[in-house]
């Protein structure tokens, strides 16, 4: 669970004809079975979250057990929870629609269904079912039971320049997907990592993913302090380069055990401490780590390593894959001789009549083992 500074911030929307309140433009249909709930008009409440989030009836929604609360959330919590009828368990992000509409972030919400939606890439958290209930959100995706890479690393806390290569070339794999779909994802951070079965990597939390085709800039102050790139926490223009100085932050922290600036306050501290670092890479790190994670957090965007040649024929990766598939071939050590959260006493479980209104009781159940 990430402390308070740890939860995405979005700072201000500056007014550039671009802004957070004029992304929205995707028209999703899902193949949900829509409940026909009744002839009359729908409520604005219903017809605000459509067509991202299909209403469901209490006759159709699947019947939900819930395990645990995974993690806490900036708006809502995330509980795994069992499919009865599959007999399958998924995490369940639930967002109190009242919440959503007080922090301004209904567009936010439909975009990260809409562009989670329409992506497909082994090293992204693929989306199950999303729907809505009178009082919430819900948005349903398997279950990793690793959990994430901060958990990962914080029980670690320094991982060897072998596994940070092989994360490293998912990640860059990943980026590089997503920007040529003209997606940023600007909230690149450990806790938005999760970890597969076999221990491989996957992107999740789309929340503040924005469609940026080449050329375009944002502005939107955005992102998670300790990742964010100076040209972000200034206010923009920014574009896809953002997000490669984020993998710089989350690289070094990874090899070295600690983050390459300390965090700030606020946005305003966070930027004069990024502008006065002088990344210190110790002398243990390879040169060709030491090479790449000062060309990931390059102070000037475009002079930062962005493009896939780059990364392909940079000495860090020498002799590596990016192919999705041959990186998967084997399993990541590491990450198997950790705990697993499996064996669930299905008899402690909790059952919801109706779901929509009672699963905040289980915000008091522990975190699952
Ligand atoms: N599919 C999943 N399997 C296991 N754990 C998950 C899954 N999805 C999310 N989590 C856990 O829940 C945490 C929060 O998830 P997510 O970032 O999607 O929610 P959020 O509400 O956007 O949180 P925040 O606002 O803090 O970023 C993740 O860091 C991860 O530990």
């Amino acid at each position: 669970m990430g402390t308070a500074w740890q939860h995405p911030v979005l700072v201000s929307c500056v007014a550039t004809g671009r802004t957070i309140k004029d992304r929205f433009k995707t028209s999703h249909q899902t193949s949900l079975p829509e409940a026909k709930v009744t002839e009359r008009p729908l409520p604005h409440c219903v017809s605000l979250f459509l067509p991202e989030f299909p209403l469901w009836s209490p006759a159709v929604q699947p019947e939900l057990k819930v395990l645990g609360c995974v993690a806490k959330g900036s708006i809502g919590p995330v509980l795994k929870v069992l499919n009865c009828a599959e007999q399958k368990i998924f995490a369940l992000k639930v967002l109190p629609k009242g919440e959503v509409l007080r922090r301004n972030t209904l567009k936010q919400c439909k975009e990260e269904v809409s562009i989670q939606r329409q992506l497909k890439h082994p090293f992204i958290q693929c989306l199950g079912e999303s729907w809505q209930g009178q009082r919430h959100l819900f948005i349903m995706c398997n279950y990793c039971r690793y959990g994430d890479l901060h958990s990962l690393w914080m029980s670690v806390k320094q991982i060897e320049e072998g596994t940070v290569r092989l994360f490293a070339a998912e990640l860059v794999s990943v980026l590089v997907y997503l920007h040529n779909l003209g997606i940023i994802h600007r909230d690149v951070k450990m806790e938005n990592i999760l970890l597969d079965e076999r221990g491989h990597l996957k992107l999740s939390d789309f929340g503040l993913s924005q469609h940026l085709p080449f050329g375009e800039r944002a502005y939107t102050i955005c992102g998670t302090l300790q990742y964010m790139a100076p040209e972000v926490l200034s206010g923009g223009p920014y574009s896809h380069s953002a997000d490669w100085w984020s993998l710089g932050v989350l690289l070094y922290a990874l090899a070295v055990g600690e983050f390459p600036v300390s965090c700030a306050r606020d946005h305003i501290s966070m930027l004069e401490f990024v502008n006065q670092a002088d990344f210190i890479i110790p002398e243990s790190l390879s040169q060709g780590l030491s090479f790449l994670l000062k060309e990931l957090l390059c102070k000037v965007p475009r002079q930062r390593l962005h493009h896939f040649h780059q990364f392909q024929s940079h000495i860090f990766f020498r002799g590596m894959t990016f192919d999705p598939l041959l990186l998967q071939k084997y399993p990541v050590d590491l990450v198997l001789s950790m705990r697993k959260s499996e064996d669930i006493d299905l008899s402690e479980t909790h059952v919801f009549e109706d779901f929509d209104c009672d699963f905040t009781e289980t915000l008091q159940f522990p975190r699952p083992a």
